[in-house]
């Protein structure tokens, strides 16, 4: 089989769309967008609040060196006043040897460039221009003072003035470098505790920690947790693994929602193999002044070498880690600078380095290529939103310390919280705490509970949202399509996982395993057009109406059908390239062809629609047990749709040991 470039390209395109979950979220991203952007901000908001701690701005820094100002100016004046507190006069030197000539001048002293004179009445003092550098030095003054029998005071204020000039000299620089520092605070936002202007491409030393957090403090997060523990592995004797010649881990890339404790794992790797902590965010990088990015990577992972094991985490990675050349425009050539030395930094590590990355990020879709590829974060581990067991747990965790009257039940909390993260629920424990205080009692109720849902909800907007019955029903049925004809079309993609949890707009998703393969089979397309209309089939049989749900699985099938005839050749039409690219056959396509094309398309998901109805028709047993399993446990692994594909009741899936799960996989 022949593979040029382009067809490299498309079929590479084929699988990403595959590993992409099929339901709505093509249409719904550009609404989510606005979503994930208010979202952003009030995190942003939120952030600073708590990182200012409820304090002003710092500006204590602009008023320490206006204090210091104020104190050199006043003794400045201090000083001067007492040289010469009486009214000088100043005189030309011809004038002022006159003057003592005629015995007008009792004292003579000298400071700085000038030569005073008191007069004899000690009300007026002469000053006049020194003519040499020391008075003594000065042959004809010193006659005339020596002659006449004036007072010469060889010691005068000429010491405090030296000190007084320093101050004066180095003052404006003072001034500069408050200012700079004052502006630097402002740069980085009010937080961090800004930046000292001399040491500002270091990493900051405070970054690091030992956190005590451990594995059991989270709850949920079984699978995530178990992936991290080859880390946690590595960390501690990583002999073991060179001696084995196993494949050294250096970045975990965890993605996720915010929320969803991914902070919280990467500490409990920290905590569970004794390693140090460095954690910073992506946006601290590129919040900086111009070219300091790159050079704080490098501190930040020599502070790391010296502390080993150690952990490094970086926050919001996407913040440094999008595609290059592409995002908002300025500072982009300090991102990518940033970004290259991470790598650098990355390729850098062998066994001993004993350095781990972890990365986290929720942007998943705008990072780089180069940050996943073997070698670098090469172990992605998708952090979920928790099911409702999770969901029981981490309330059960946040609880703990706190009283719970006796009609608590967490676990109806948990139920009506779909959509929820850790954070969420961290947090309606938190707000129900503060209501029972609030009316002097020392129990949390029920009623505490349920108002705290209402009150987090409406702050989380669309994640919080109470989703009906029917709709719970609808989505159930629709993902459990996608599931069924997953399951039961031998060239599909199988069934990894399905949840009814709400993710940005979509109700659920159903996500596949995409299969390890060069090329993609014709039956393989046809196959996978049939899975993405398992959800509308399954809407229209079941509910006996369709819904709006299923607008990305119609678009995802059509451009599957449209590769089909135009790309790949497949069709009746022959194989006949009819991609619509510049380069391309295109100018001969004539309007006849065309209009064959589309006939063509049109035929093949009409006729995999028919088929997809006739398969679920003969299966809609199976489509009711995956529906009611998912709606009583929310996520659902493939291998336990596979149970009930083969027959297998809900309540003996429900009941089966994971080694006998291991059966379906
Ligand atoms: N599985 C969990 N078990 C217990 N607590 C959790 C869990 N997940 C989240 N939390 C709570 O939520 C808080 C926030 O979690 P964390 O900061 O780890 O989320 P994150 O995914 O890193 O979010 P972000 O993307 O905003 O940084 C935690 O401090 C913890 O209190
Ligand atoms: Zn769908």
């Amino acid at each position: 089989m022949e593979n040029n470039e382009n067809e490299k390209e498309k079929l590479e395109e084929q699988k990403e769309e595959n590993k992409e979950e099929k339901l709505e979220e093509k249409k719904e991203e550009k609404k989510d967008i606005e979503d994930e952007e208010e979202e952003a901000f009030r995190k942003k908001v939120e952030e600073l609040k708590r990182r200012n701690g409820g304090k002003k701005p710092n500006i204590s820094s602009l008023t320490f060196f206006l204090a210091i100002f104020l104190i050199v100016l006043s003794a400045y004046y201090f000083f001067g006043n007492r040289i010469s507190n009486n009214s000088v006069k100043e005189v030309t030197y011809t004038n002022f040897i006159e003057k003592l000539k005629q015995g007008d001048i009792s004292e003579v002293y000298e400071k700085e460039d000038n030569i005073y004179g008191k007069a004899i009445d000690a009300k007026l003092e002469y000053e006049t221009k020194k003519i040499t550098n020391r008075i003594g030095d000065d042959t004809t003054i010193m006659k005339v003072i020596q002659d006449k029998n004036v007072e010469l005071k060889a010691v005068n204020s000429y010491a405090s003035s030296i000190i007084v000039q320093i101050i004066l000299n180095i003052l404006p620089m003072i001034i500069l470098i408050a200012l700079f520092m004052f502006i630097s605070r402002r740069i980085m936002g009010g937080g961090q505790g800004g930046v000292n202007p001399f040491t500002m491409g270091k990493a900051k030393a405070r970054l690091k920690e030992k956190p005590n957090v451990n594995f059991k403090d989270i709850a949920g997060l079984d699978e995530e947790k178990k992936e991290l523990e080859e880390v946690v592995d590595f960390l501690k004797d990583p002999t073991k693994f060179s001696k084995a010649g196993a494949r050294v881990p250096k970045g975990v890339m965890l993605v996720g929602e915010p929320g969803t404790g991914k902070t919280l794992l990467a500490k409990a790797v920290a905590g569970e193999s004794g390693a140090s902590f460095f954690n910073i965010s992506g946006s601290e990088f590129v919040e900086m002044y111009v070219g300091v990015g790159a050079s704080r990577v490098r501190d930040l992972f020599d502070e790391a070498k010296k502390s080993k094991p150690a952990i490094i985490f970086i926050d919001e990675i996407d913040a440094i880690g999008r595609k290059r050349g592409e995002g908002r425009s300025g500072g982009n050539e300090e991102r990518e600078q940033t970004l290259n030395q991470l790598l650098v930094e990355m390729d850098g590590f062998d066994t001993d380095t004993q350095i781990i990355v972890i990365a986290a990020t929720n942007r998943e879709d705008v990072l780089d290529k180069a940050l996943l590829r073997s070698g670098r974060f090469d172990r992605k581990i998708t952090v979920s939103a928790p099911d409702l067991k999770a969901r029981e747990e981490i309330l059960k965790v946040h609880a703990k310390g706190k009283k719970l009257s006796q009609d608590v039940k967490l676990e109806d909390i948990a139920k009506i919280t779909p959509g929820y993260v850790g954070a969420d629920l961290a947090n309606i424990l938190n707000e129900a705490a503060i209501l029972a205080v609030r009316e002097n009692r020392e129990e949390i109720t029920m009623k505490d509970l349920d108002e705290a849902v209402d009150k987090i909800g409406m702050g989380i907007g669309r994640r919080g949202k109470k989703i009906s019955e029917y709709d719970l029903k609808l989505t159930a049925y629709h993902e459990g399509g996608h599931a069924l004809m997953a399951s039961l079309l031998p060239n599909a993609d199988k069934v990894h996982k399905l949840t009814i949890i709400p993710r940005g707009n979509a109700g659920g998703y159903m996500m596949p395993l995409p299969k390890d393969e060069m090329y993609v089979s014709k039956n393989k397309i046809l196959e996978e057009i049939m899975v993405s209309f398992g959800g509308r089939v399954a809407e229209e049989l079941v509910m006996g109406d369709i819904s709006t749900g299923a607008s990305s699985d119609i678009e995802n099938a059509t451009r599957r059908a449209e590769a089909y005839v135009r790309y790949y050749g497949m069709s009746s039409l022959g194989p006949i390239n009819m991609v619509d690219s510049q380069e391309s056959y295109k100018n001969i396509i004539s309007s006849e062809t065309n209009r064959e094309i589309d006939l063509e398309v049109r035929k093949i998901l009409k006729e995999r629609y028919e088929m997809t109805v006739e398969l679920m028709k003969q299966n809609l047993e199976a489509l009711d047990r995956i529906a009611s399993l998912v709606r009583a446990k929310e996520t659902i692994t493939g291998q336990e749709v596979r149970a009930l594909v083969a027959g297998k009741s809900v309540d003996e899936v429900m009941n089966m040991t994971t080694e006998e799960l291991e059966e379906y996989y």
